[in-house]
């Protein structure tokens, strides 16, 4: 209790370091006194992930982990948004070596997240479909803004989510609701996912997310971090491992899907639609 009430007031007014600068589209901010390091994606509007955000976003945890903090929360600069997912533009009308480079780097992105030694938790400040989800569900925990939507809704959009990239998902959810979701393409509100367990608490403010984090990662204070990143990394060997097998291979599937002209025409009027619905 005591801890947490610190914890909440060194995330209010404590003293911050930073540790990164903005001119990348990721920034790293380690809290002197919790040694927690907050990590935010900074590409408005809707922090969707193009290569570059997908590598920054590598190197901003490459850089906490080096510096020991105690543990990484995720948010977003952007107002109403944690992250639309992967930039449909960026995947629009290209050609295969940038395909090819996309999925890499979001494959390097997840891994990296999921696979962290590191406490982490999510604090989901606006809506998160897909890749938004993905990146929330490689976290620990994950503390919601009310009346925001989180999901995978790729069938929706008439692609197909490879396993690796719902094993967070799956970690969270009961299979047979995983099953519904997914095939549905589902897309949660805050309080529906609270429900399920998507997501672990609702926050009114980011603040207040980035508090209930901070008190997740606070509650490790007292387990030895060898013992509980080894038990951590053990519950995710398996996902870890089979992912490894398929990486390659995946690839190549996600080039040659995301090539095919319907699904090439598919996101041309995903995005046609997108725009006009952001016109109204
Ligand atoms: C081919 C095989 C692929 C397998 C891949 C499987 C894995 C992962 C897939 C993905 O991540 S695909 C991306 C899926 N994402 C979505 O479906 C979300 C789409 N966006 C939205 O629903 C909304 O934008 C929002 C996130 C709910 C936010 O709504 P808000 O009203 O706040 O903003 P908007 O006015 O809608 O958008 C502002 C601006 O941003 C553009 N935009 C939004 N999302 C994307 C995106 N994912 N990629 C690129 N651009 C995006 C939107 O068009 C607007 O642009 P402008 O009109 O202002 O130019």
């Amino acid at each position: 209790m005591l801890h947490s009430n610190l914890l909440r007031l060194v995330a209010r007014g404590g003293p911050k370091r930073w540790m990164s600068t903005t001119t990348k589209l990721t920034s790293v901010e380690v809290n002197d006194k919790t040694g927690i390091a907050t990590l935010t994606l900074n590409r408005p509007p809707v922090n969707s992930q193009n290569v570059q955000l997908l590598v920054d976003l590598q190197s901003s945890i490459g850089e906490i982990e080096s510096n020991k903090s105690r543990g990484l929360i995720l948010t977003s600069a952007c107002s109403n948004v944690f992250s639309a997912g992967l930039d449909i533009l960026e995947m629009y009308n290209t050609d295969e070596e940038r395909l090819r480079t996309i999925w890499t780097e979001l494959q390097n992105a997840w891994i990296a997240l999921y696979g962290s030694s590191l406490p982490t938790a999510a604090a989901i400040n606006g809506h998160a479909p897909a890749g938004g989800c993905l990146l929330a569900t490689a976290c620990e925990y994950r503390v919601m803004l009310p009346k925001r939507l989180i999901g995978l809704n790729e069938t929706q959009l008439g692609i197909i989510a490879p396993k690796w990239l719902m094993s967070g998902f799956l970690n969270v959810l009961p299979q047979r609701v995983a099953e519904r979701a997914l095939t549905q393409g589902r897309l949660f509100t805050t309080e529906e996912a609270l429900a399920e367990g998507l997501v672990d608490e609702i926050a009114n403010t980011k603040e207040e997310a980035l508090e209930k984090c901070a008190a997740f990662i606070g509650s490790f204070t007292k387990v030895n971090p060898l013992a509980r990143s080894l038990t951590k990394l053990q519950f995710r060997a398996e996902n870890i491992k089979e992912f490894e097998k398929i990486r390659k291979k995946d690839v190549e599937d996600f080039v040659a899907l995301a090539s095919r002209p319907e699904v090439q025409k598919g996101m041309g009027i995903y995005l046609e639609n997108l725009k006009k619905k952001s016109k109204k």
